[in-house]
């Protein structure tokens, strides 16, 4: 290279991209690479405001600034459709989630020479970065994080932890594996830790699932409007404000539908906000999430009919979809070829495919288009700030 070249766009990996296809990590849209290989930044180029960029795995994007970061997500999901060519007929600008506003987080927390290191993993590996400060964790949880350390300096010999954190509707709830209070002082040390912060629920996990070590009162999560049981490590949106976006997209885009078939339904997030006005079944293969949303839809009449089933080797077929007006989907990280491949074969007129990964909603988009379905709606969801995850909602008619 012997002349500077631009930085065009940041690619899904997070290196930013020139349009000769260099690829330059930590560049941001605007920045100009040099013929040795250094960076001049550019106007969308800030300084990240978190100590831990470039060595905590969990954002890689501190660097560009608010436009950068919302053009980030939209090209993802936009190129995601264009190359299966597909091009939506309305966009629309991300939803970003603020700083400070994520309620879910899995750490990580280790005796590092004698004292606790507690907070994300580093990038590819299992190094623990001490978390000092973080701002995409909401304060509340981050508050949790320091008591955390401040318990473990007290537990002498090596431990190696696993920490889901989750801010439910009583407070924070943790579910921790890997370790075992041992006797009765460490016991009531960590009860005595529990009682101090005002925890809402630790459970411990010792390989044979989640046990309840303490919660003074049921902890539930309030969706759609209701409180909902929340079992330990139950799915539930990264922030509210993104929960929001995607619930407002079903509202919008199922307005008129009396019945509707919402798979990979979670707690429910989505049946309970459509529930008022349609009648809605609800499947989902964690056998915890739906007796959690079953037992709350009987208590509060919601028409909501669950279903147990795993809707990868069991897909809802075309025939039973034929009852639908509409159907939702919001499958995890690997998509849901063989559910599509049963909705692209039925009928059904609207199809909302929500989802965190635009290369599996990608591939399952072309089957849709495919069987004559039109992507008429594509709405970008920044609910990773920082991050290399984009979510998305998606509108699909016939
Ligand atoms: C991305 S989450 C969405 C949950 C819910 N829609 C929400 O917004 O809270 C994906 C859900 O799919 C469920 N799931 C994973 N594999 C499944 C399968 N094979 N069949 C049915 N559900 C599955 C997970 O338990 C999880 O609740």
């Amino acid at each position: 290279m012997t002349q500077a070249s631009k930085i065009i766009r940041i690619a899904a990996k997070g290196d930013g991209v020139t349009a000769n296809g260099q690829h330059a990590p930590m560049a941001a849209p605007g920045d100009l690479l040099l013929p040795d290989g250094s960076l001049e930044h550019g106007p969308h180029h800030v300084s990240p405001p978190c100590r831990h960029f470039g060595t905590c795995g969990a954002c890689q994007l501190q660097h560009c600034d608010e436009g950068a970061l919302a053009d980030f997500v939209r090209n993802r999901v936009v190129y995601a459709a264009q190359s299966q060519g597909m091009e939506p007929e309305t966009v629309t600008a991300p939803a970003m989630s603020p700083p400070f506003s994520r309620r879910r987080a899995s750490l990580r927390a280790i005796n590092g020479g004698g004292r606790p290191l507690i907070g994300f993993t580093q990038a590819g590996s299992h190094k623990v970065v001490d978390m000092q400060e973080c701002h995409v964790l909401h304060p509340r949880l981050f508050a949790v994080v320091n008591s955390l350390r401040g318990y473990l300096g007290r537990i002498k010999g090596r431990y190696a932890i696993g920490i889901e954190m989750t801010l439910v509707d009583q407070g924070v709830d943790l579910n921790i594996s890997g370790f075992t209070p041992e006797g009765l002082e460490q016991t009531e040390n960590l009860l005595d830790f529990c009682r101090e912060h005002g925890l809402a629920r630790v459970t411990l996990d010792h390989g044979y699932g989640a046990e309840s070590f303490w919660e003074p009162e049921p902890v539930t999560i309030t969706l759609g409007g209701v409180p909902v049981a929340f079992p330990p490590g139950a799915f539930l949106q990264a922030t509210a404000d993104g929960e929001a976006s995607l619930v407002a997209a079903c509202q919008e885009w199922l307005k008129g539908s009396a019945k509707i078939a919402d798979l990979f339904a979670g707690l429910g997030t989505f049946a309970l906000s459509l529930s008022g006005v349609s009648h809605v079944l609800a499947a989902e293969a964690d056998m915890a999430a739906i007796s959690a949303l079953r037992s709350v839809a009987n208590r509060m009449q919601q028409r909501i009919e669950c279903a147990h089933r795993d809707l990868f080797r069991n897909p809802l077929r075309a025939e039973e979809l034929a009852e639908f007006d509409a159907v939702i989907l919001d499958p995890p990280r690997a998509g849901a070829r063989s559910q599509v491949e049963q909705i692209a074969k039925s009928g059904i007129e609207r199809v909302v495919y929500i989802s965190c990964n635009p290369s599996s909603w990608a591939r399952d988009a072309a089957q849709l288009k495919e069987a004559g379905y039109t992507l008429a709606e594509l709405r970008p969801v920044g609910q990773f700030r920082w991050s290399t995850h984009v979510e998305l909602a998606s509108l699909f008619v016939r």
